[in-house]
């Protein structure tokens, strides 16, 4: 079994979708938050998961919440570190403690708009396609290695939470489908790039515009 640790800082719904999808060779051994609010923390205690809160307004700066944070995550010997809604940007140190461990899933199709307020902003651009990026996470903000994508079409009606929305549907599918290709060790990372080593048992992953 592979450890998985998932962080998150909000209600969690990636999060979720990684616990029920009951991922074999997964055990998710913790959900921690920065956010002592963070309404996934009740969701997974009430299923037996280990929880925990690091609450980042409780330190000086960025480099000692983050160590305290990996000390906090190593207690759980992770293999895997999920950010699911995990709202922080980590350090170069925290990264690289975890490198090429550790994945996030960012509401966009990077490495279009990254950061924050990614569906508001591709409204205001007029983007005909916008989407979700799972990828491994480096120093540098959304910008690490694609481990996979999910395209959505933006309607010409579409408000920021209409396009959310649309395309939470697709990072539940997606988010779930990565962690399982890193737990069966699929992932080949070679030059920044991904490759996803096939197995018979795999249905082909069909990475398309959904129309
Ligand atoms: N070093 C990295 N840290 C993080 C990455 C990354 O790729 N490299 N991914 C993010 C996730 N993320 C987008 O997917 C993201 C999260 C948070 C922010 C941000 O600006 N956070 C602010 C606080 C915002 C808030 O509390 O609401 C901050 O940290 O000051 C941008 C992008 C996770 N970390
Ligand atoms: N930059 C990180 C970021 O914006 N992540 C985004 O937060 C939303 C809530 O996630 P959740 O429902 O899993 O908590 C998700 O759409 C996720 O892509």
């Amino acid at each position: 079994m592979k450890n998985v640790v998932i962080l998150i800082s909000g209600r969690g719904s990636n999060m979720q979708s990684i616990v029920n999808a009951q991922i074999a060779g997964a055990h998710i051994a913790a959900v921690i938050s920065n956010r002592p609010d963070a309404a996934g923390l009740a969701w997974a205690a009430e299923r037996g998961i280990q929880t925990a809160v690091l609450d980042h307004k409780q330190f000086a700066d960025r480099e000692s919440f983050d160590g305290a944070l990996v000390e906090l995550i190593d207690a759980y010997a992770p293999d895997l570190v999920v950010l699911a809604g995990f709202m922080r940007i980590l350090t170069a140190g925290f990264v690289n403690h975890y490198a090429n461990r550790l994945i996030n899933v960012h509401p966009s199709l990077l490495p279009a708009f990254t950061g924050l307020n990614t569906h508001q902003r591709a409204i205001d651009e007029g983007v005909k396609l916008a989407g979700c990026t799972v990828h491994f996470v480096t120093a540098e903000l959304d910008h690490g290695p694609i481990i996979a994508q999910a395209a959505v079409p933006v309607l010409d009606q579409d408000t920021a939470d209409t396009l959310a929305a649309r395309i939470l549907v697709h990072e539940h599918q997606l988010y779930p489908q990565a962690v399982a290709w890193f737990v069966a060790g699929q992932l080949r990372i070679a030059a920044g790039k991904v490759s996803l080593l096939q197995t018979a048992s795999d249905q082909p992953f069909i990475q398309s515009p959904t129309c």
